[in-house]
């Protein structure tokens, strides 16, 4: 279990020149211990599953169905012939679950999960930032369906629940085109939003951390209104996350759909989003994209690749990460609860971005593809970026019977995995 202590791991060595080398002295005796996970889930939802069927979906023991050609460069792709085994629900209880933004990072790992659930899924994403990969071993399942659709434009469907994840949701892809990023949070919310009302669907919208802005309340609790700039170049994304939520409320008073609200921090894992990475308050995880521009992505990528570390200002800013499979457990349990105010889902473990970077680049140290050592490059700070963030989550834990289950370095070592096997078949 992560701990939940209160001060920033900040790391022991001095040096703070713009190039500094790893010391495990960044990492404890205690967290070398920590015990890895096995399983994900929670009964009470149907979600449980070992860790190792999930694993076996973006980092699979044999690839089966492409075949790299080193010698002159081309891949060969075969069809798949079976397909995940998927419980098997009554009709009854199988439910018509639509996911927008569900060829994403976050996206695609809870399309794994509701499948392997027994569920029938609909994928809705214009793969902006999201990637048909991602989802490729459901494509031609009976239970699924992937549909290319930009949510800014209405869609109408049957279904009984809506997790409403689309949107870019790192600096660089938001900030690339921040009207279009707008009309994504305003129309996109009020089309699945319009959706829920007509078809009496349960509507969860993925709300995220950076409503917050760059808080002064630390932790942050659902309670705070948080402290944004909004003429600055976050606001696209911040302000369009905000009147999501204000949309979602407002659809609730007046038109009673029955809503949810996840606050999501960053996540780690694995997402092919092609190759796209995230993170934990920041998620982590397989299938994030490596040009994602956030920090997970940036760090591994650089490391793996030899090179210095981008470190934006001091490092001394900090950031909690959640791995991507906790961060899908608590959608799943906050979807079937029954609980309708704002829910932080988070790993409360607080890291120094410049403690990230030496526990990353110890990580990639030790993998065995990545260099023994890379260098930090100090960049100048980033406009509004926040100083602090830290969920407060004893809302979920009380509503929810949620709280991570994975450590930071079990997720990290889970992404590093993933990022390697992609630099090996050739796919980054
Ligand atoms: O993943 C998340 O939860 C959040 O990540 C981002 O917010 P931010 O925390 O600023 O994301 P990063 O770009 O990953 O930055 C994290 C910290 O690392 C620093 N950083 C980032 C990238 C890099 O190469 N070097 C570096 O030092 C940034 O300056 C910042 O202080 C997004 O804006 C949110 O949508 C998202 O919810």
């Amino acid at each position: 279990m992560t701990s939940t202590d209160t001060t920033p791991k900040e790391e022991n060595h001095h040096n703070q020149h713009s190039t500094t080398k790893t010391t495990t002295s960044a990492i404890s005796e205690e967290e070398r211990e920590e015990e890895l996970v096995a399983t994900v889930g929670h009964g009470s939802v149907g979600s449980q599953f070992d860790l190792d069927t999930l694993r076996e979906l973006y980092i699979p023991k044999e690839i089966s169905d492409r075949e790299i050609n080193h010698e002159d460069g081309s891949v060969t792709y075969r069809s798949n012939h079976s397909y995940p085994p998927v419980r098997r629900l009554r009709p009854s209880e199988r439910k018509r679950i639509l996911v927008t933004g569900g060829a994403g990072f976050v996206g695609s790992h809870l399309v794994d999960r509701l499948m392997l659930m027994g569920h029938e899924v609909i994928v809705l994403d214009n793969f902006f930032t999201g990637a048909k990969r991602n989802v490729q071993h459901w494509i031609g399942h009976p239970h699924f369906e992937l549909i290319r659709h930009d949510v800014v434009d209405p869609f109408m469907i049957e279904v009984s629940q809506i997790y409403h994840l689309a949107c870019p949701a790192s600096p660089p892809h938001y900030q690339y085109n921040p009207t279009k990023t707008v009309k994504t949070s305003v129309m996109g919310t009020i089309n699945m939003l319009g959706l829920a009302k007509r078809t009496k669907a349960r509507f969860l919208l993925t709300s995220t951390s950076e409503i917050y802005g760059d808080p002064e309340e630390h932790p942050q609790k659902e309670t705070y209104w948080g402290h944004v700039n909004p003429i600055g170049p976050r606001a696209c994304y911040d302000e369009g996350k905000r009147i999501a939520e204000t949309l979602t409320y407002a659809y609730m008073r007046q038109n009673d759909v029955d809503v949810r609200v996840a606050r999501i921090f960053k996540q780690l894992l694995l997402l092919l989003s092609i190759l796209l990475i995230i993170i934990y308050f920041l998620r982590l995880g397989p299938r994030m994209s490596p040009a994602d521009g956030r920090v997970v992505s940036n760090f591994i990528m650089q490391a793996l690749k030899g090179e210095p570390l981008t470190l934006y200002g001091d490092g001394q800013q900090t950031r909690s990460f959640q791995y991507v499979h906790d961060l899908v457990d608590g959608l799943i349990l906050l979807m079937n609860k029954n609980y309708m105010d704002p829910v932080n889902l988070g790993n409360p473990e607080e890291y120094t971005i410049k403690n990230f970077a030496d526990i990353i680049r110890e990580q990639v140290a030790n993998s065995s593809v990545g260099p023994d050592n890379v260098n930090i490059k100090i960049l100048p700070a980033a406009m509004d970026d926040p100083k602090k963030r830290k969920p407060d989550i004893s809302r979920a834990l009380k509503y929810l019977g949620w709280k991570p289950r994975f450590a930071v370095r079990q997720g990290l070592q889970e992404t590093v995995d993933w990022f390697k096997l992609q630099v090996e078949e050739g796919l980054i």
